[in-house]
């Protein structure tokens, strides 16, 4: 994918930064909010002011079209 996200294969995989924790936060709880609503989830690693995000079909061992379309929409927040 050419929009920051990498394709391993296995997983969609980015890295968000943000100025400071607060900030990285607050996206966090949109990315929630998100998750809920499409009940598909990301693994979510923060760390100060990163956040990677693995996504992943965990019910399917790999990469969905429910992994692409929730790409799609965190690219949207
Ligand atoms: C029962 C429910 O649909 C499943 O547990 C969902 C919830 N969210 C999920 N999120 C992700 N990323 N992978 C899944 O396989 C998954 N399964």
């Amino acid at each position: 994918m050419e929009n920051g996200w990498e394709n391993t294969g296995h997983a969609l995989v980015r890295e968000f930064v943000f100025s400071d924790f607060a900030g990285a936060m607050a996206f966090v709880n949109r990315v929630a909010q998100v998750a809920e609503e499409k009940n598909h989830h990301p693994d979510i690693q923060i760390r100060w002011n990163k956040v990677t995000l693995t996504l992943s079909t965990h019910t399917s061992g790999g990469l969905t079209e429910k992994d692409f379309r929730l790409a799609e929409a965190i690219d949207s927040l």
